[in-house]
């Protein structure tokens, strides 16, 4: 997982391919990685041992598989008790993923309904192939109702807002060869409709 690609790389901009069941040992493997990955990116311990930069999700074509495939782990908001005490950050961190906001592989993922509330990250957006800044509010929709296969091919509904809505709208974008910054108004990047819920 140490070779996601960064903008530029073409797979970025493709419109990825659908996924065909049952998946692949390849596929298979693929979705464990990727989710893998999330984990122990969370983990600031491992995190700081592997190098890595510590996401909430991660798309197939972020490490070159142009498929439409996209490991998601919110994790729910926990804090440690004393910030500055190690083992607090640690156990925080851990519990935080325990029990996640969202947690799943998405395969062939369809947005079959969104509010016209739209949402933005109050922060701006990131991208774990994007490794410039790009300041500006990412508007999108507020709550979404997201259709997808697991990796054993089960389909699932579910009824996303807020936080885990847009990280799932981002790595949606990632399937249809969008990055978060084709969203950003170039002439006022901090400039949101003024119903615009922002978020965190
Ligand atoms: O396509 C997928 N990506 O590009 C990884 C992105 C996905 C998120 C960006 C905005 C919505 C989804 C990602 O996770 N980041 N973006 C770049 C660096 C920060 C990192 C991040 O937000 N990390 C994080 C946040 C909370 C808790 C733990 N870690
Ligand atoms: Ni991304």
């Amino acid at each position: 997982m140490d070779n996601i690609i960064r903008d530029g790389n073409p797979t970025l901009r493709k419109y990825a391919d659908k996924v065909t069941f049952p998946l692949s040992q390849e596929h298979q493997q693929l979705a464990k990685d990727m989710m893998k990955y999330l984990e122990v990116s969370q983990n600031p311990d491992l995190a700081e041992k592997y190098g890595l930069r510590a996401g909430v999700g991660l798309a197939a074509p972020q490490v070159d598989v142009s498929i439409q495939m996209a490991a998601v782990l919110v994790p729910s908001p926990v804090e440690p008790d004393d910030p500055d005490n190690h083992d607090d950050v640690l156990k925080a961190a851990q519990e935080a993923q325990d029990n996640p906001v969202f947690k799943d592989v998405i395969i062939n993922p369809v947005i079959v309904s969104q509010s016209v509330q739209l949402g933005a990250l109050s922060e701006g957006e990131g991208c774990l192939s994007v490794d410039e800044d790009k300041p500006g509010y990412v508007p999108r929709a507020d709550r979404i109702t997201l259709r997808y296969q697991d990796v054993d091919g089960n389909d699932h509904k579910v009824r996303l807002k807020n936080y885990p809505a847009i990280v799932c709208q981002h790595e949606i974008d990632h399937l249809h060869g969008v990055l978060f910054y084709d969203h950003i108004n170039k002439e006022q990047p901090f400039a949101a409709e003024e119903n615009t819920l922002l978020i965190g």
